[in-house]
């Protein structure tokens, strides 16, 4: 709702009021719309102020209120109701004025903001365009460049910048709401003739061609297969092209068909799946809301390899004190000069200071002994592991919770190694560890509520999405990971080359397909994993060669591997790169030849593989895997995955993740496609439908907010 009151006699105030972000729900926007109403009917009020409660302007439309039907009045004529008023609107912002907020300043006749406001038009990130007149407004307010620049990508803009642009009038380092009616007052009687920004004339420049021809191409380029941005530079087009009124009508058409694109769903699922992640709960009952986070105050790496030293930046720029260890000397050096750089870099761009005098370097484990919270970041090497964790089992304070940073190592073996294992955590970290939001934090059967909690907290200060996954083979990233890329694998196997499947991919909207990944992550790091559970058989021929356990394997891999084509480090993996280290992945005749003559040895026949069982086979294996993950109670809800796939793994934000995408596409077909795919290779693993999709889809398929009813409660961890 808003409330109404009266400042100094004269000027009306309208308060918004549904927290926390005074979203403009139906309520509100009725209550606006009663208030304005009001105040233009005072004879005593001479101008308005609009704010909102709480030190916050506006949120923006309540994102909440999207699927239901549409109730209260429209924005758009109650924005129209405040630009049209006789009296001067003035928009005092605090905190945020997003989307609808912004939109709603927009139409008030003048802008005070306070110095730490945020503001912008958001909407694309949800799937969705400035659908109150942010399309039409903004760029007759500042111009085509710069409102097409903070449309198409979203983000929020500081006061300063504001200001610079030209967005409001004014911004102070007081009470924003107390200079609004102070300017209200000054304004009170004066023309507002050049202050209804719809009356601006359309935005002109000789080059306007120029500038949406490279907006359309940019958007297009980074989008991979979103539709909003591509439809917000349309949008933005009509502002230049068509008379106000005119281009109002383009925006609500555009709008229209966006609004009810599986994309802005699926954006919009994301949205909230992204904040629900930390509302975390374990098997055994323990919650985010009862269990308590430890204080930490220092924190400890060891190991400073590529990992170790974006940690430690991560923990430095959280405000920890920190101590890097790093046993050779030369290597410590190494890396003190990396993380200063790196340190360095992130402070200018970020415009922060130098976090630097917060690391202390070190050689010896013992430096960790007084930290609250140890992350281990060595090779991944059990072995080694757990030599540190028995070391750091004795020099540490009582207390001190023990994390590791593996991608996929039994946290509970780890445990075991120590006097304490309920304070053994898995924290998996995603490189580069100091720019990558993803965190999975690990909770193994012995860890206390406790250890889960402080370490899903220590993440959220680092500035990452925390998701808390139970303890098994590849928690659930790296765990999905397996049979995703076991079927590009197979499908080099049957006739496709890595080019053909990483295009299928990158259609779909991955950043990068399968096959690049691999090529950037080096091809070495799942040849050690697959050494060490026994799968690689060098010089095997004949039928054994591709069987393991039973089930269909394939070598294609190792074979590479052993060749020393490790991926763009080496400068040839599945694509060669002009030199090692190069960037751009170039098909390779070599490899082409070598699948060729593999196939041979193996009486392999090479088929066309079609676009849709290429995607088929990759992402429905997948997706089994992560309904498998849920059954198994290893990720408590499928938020947890999706999130997980889109910051983790390159999954396109606007297809939701992978079990959203599962939804959209339907479940009972999602099963149908398996079970055909399974039969055709009935010696697939990845491929037999898990008893969950089954249960799910003979349950008419739920939508996704229902699925975790159907889960059973596996046996407690915690
Ligand atoms: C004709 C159509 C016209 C306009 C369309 C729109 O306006 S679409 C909406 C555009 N606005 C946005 O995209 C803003 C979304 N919100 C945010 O970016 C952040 O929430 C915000 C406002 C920067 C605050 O961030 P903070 O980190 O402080 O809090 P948090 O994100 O955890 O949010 C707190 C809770 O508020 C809920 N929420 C936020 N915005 C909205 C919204 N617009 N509608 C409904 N609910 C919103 C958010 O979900 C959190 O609640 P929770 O229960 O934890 O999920």
């Amino acid at each position: 709702m808003a409330f109404y009151s009266r400042v100094s006699g004269s000027v009306g105030v309208i308060t918004l009021q549904n927290p926390p972000v005074n979203a403009l729900s139906a309520a509100v926007r009725q209550g606006i719309v009663d208030t304005m109403h009001r105040a233009l009917s005072e004879p005593e009020v001479k101008s308005v102020v609009i704010c909102g409660q709480n030190g916050k302007f506006c949120g923006g439309a309540d994102i909440r209120e999207f699927g239901a039907n549409m109730r209260g009045p429209p924005l758009v004529p109650m924005i129209h109701l405040i630009e049209a008023a006789e009296k001067p609107v003035v928009a005092a912002i605090e905190g945020v004025a997003l989307g609808g907020g912004l939109e709603l300043a927009l139409g008030c006749h003048y802008r005070i903001a306070h110095s730490k406001a945020r503001l912008g038009l958001p909407e694309v990130t949800l799937g969705l365009l400035p659908g109150a007149g942010g399309t039409q407004r903004l760029p007759r307010l500042i111009g085509v460049p710069a409102a097409l620049e903070l449309i198409t990508t979203g983000r929020h803009a500081t006061a300063a910048e504001a200001l610079q642009l030209g967005i409001v009038d004014e911004v102070t380092d007081h009470s924003a709401v107390d200079a609004a009616v102070k300017f209200a007052q000054s304004v009170a009687g004066k023309s507002l003739d050049a202050r209804r920004i719809s009356t601006y004339p359309r935005p002109r420049s000789p080059d306007l061609a120029e500038i949406f021809e490279k907006a359309m191409k940019e958007v297009r380029r980074s989008a991979r297969g979103a539709i909003a941005p591509v439809t917000c530079v349309q949008a933005v087009h009509a502002s230049v092209t068509l008379p106000y009124a005119k281009g109002m009508e383009r925006e609500r058409e555009l709008f229209s068909t966006l609004f009810t694109s599986g994309q802005a769903h699926a954006l919009q699922y994301y949205f909230f799946a992204q904040r629900a992640v930390s509302r975390w709960s374990t098997p055994s009952g323990a919650r985010w809301d009862t269990s308590k986070p430890r204080p930490v105050h220092k924190a400890a790496v060891i190991g400073l390899g590529t990992m170790g030293r974006g940690i430690s930046v991560s923990l430095a720029q959280a405000g920890l004190s920190v101590v890097a260890v790093e046993t050779q000397e030369k290597q410590l050096l190494e890396a003190k000069q990396a993380v200063s750089g790196m340190l360095e870099r992130s402070a200018k761009r970020r415009g922060v200071p130098l976090a630097d005098d917060k690391i202390k370097y070190n050689c010896s484990v013992q430096a960790v002994a007084d930290a609250d919270l140890v992350i281990e970041a060595v090779f991944e090497d059990m072995a080694l592991k757990k030599t540190i964790f028995q070391q750091l089992s004795g020099i540490c304070k009582p207390g001190t919770l023990l994390c590791t940073n593996t991608s996929g190592l039994d946290i509970d073996e780890l445990a075991s190694q120590t006097q304490s294992p309920e304070l053994v955590v898995g924290m998996h970290f995603f490189a580069p560890a100091h720019v990558m939001k993803l965190l999975e934090v690990v909770y193994g059967p012995r860890s206390s509520p406790e250890a889960l909690a402080t370490a899903m907290e220590m993440g959220k200060k680092m500035g990452k999405v925390s998701v808390a996954v139970g303890n098994c083979r590849g928690f659930v990233g790296n765990r999905m990971l397996k049979p995703y890329l076991e079927q590009a694998f197979f499908l080099l196997e049957e006739g496709a080359t890595p080019e053909q499947v990483d295009q299928v991919l990158e259609e779909f909207g991955f950043a990068m397909g399968v096959f690049k990944v691999s090529d950037l992550s080096g091809l070495d790091v799942g040849w050690k994993v697959r050494k060490a559970d026994g799968l690689v058989v060098p010089g095997s021929t004949g039928k054994s060669a591709r069987i393991r356990g039973g089930s269909r394997y394939s070598p294609l891999g190792d074979l590479l591997c052993e060749q020393g084509r490790f991926g763009q480090k080496t400068g040839r993996g599945w694509y060669q790169y002009d030199k090692p280290g190069g960037r751009v992945a170039k098909p390779d005749p070599w490899l082409h030849g070598f699948l060729e003559e593999y196939r041979a040895r193996h009486g392999l026949v090479a088929r066309r593989i079609d676009h849709q069982e290429m995607l088929e086979r990759c992402l429905y294996a997948l997706i089994n895997e992560g309904f498998q993950i849920l059954q198994d109670g290893i990720a408590a809800g499928p938020e947890d995955i999706d999130v997980i796939y889109v910051l983790g793994y390159g999954w396109p934000r606007h297809r939701g993740g992978p079990m959203f995408y599962a939804g959209l596409v339907g479940l009972d077909k999602v099963l149908e496609r398996l079970e055909h795919y399974h039969q055709v290779y009935p010696d697939v693993l990845g491929l037999k439908p898990c008893s969950l999709i089954r249960k799910l889809a003979a349950s008419s398929s739920p939508p996704i907010h229902r699925w975790r009813e159907f889960i059973q409660k596996p046996r407690s961890q915690l």
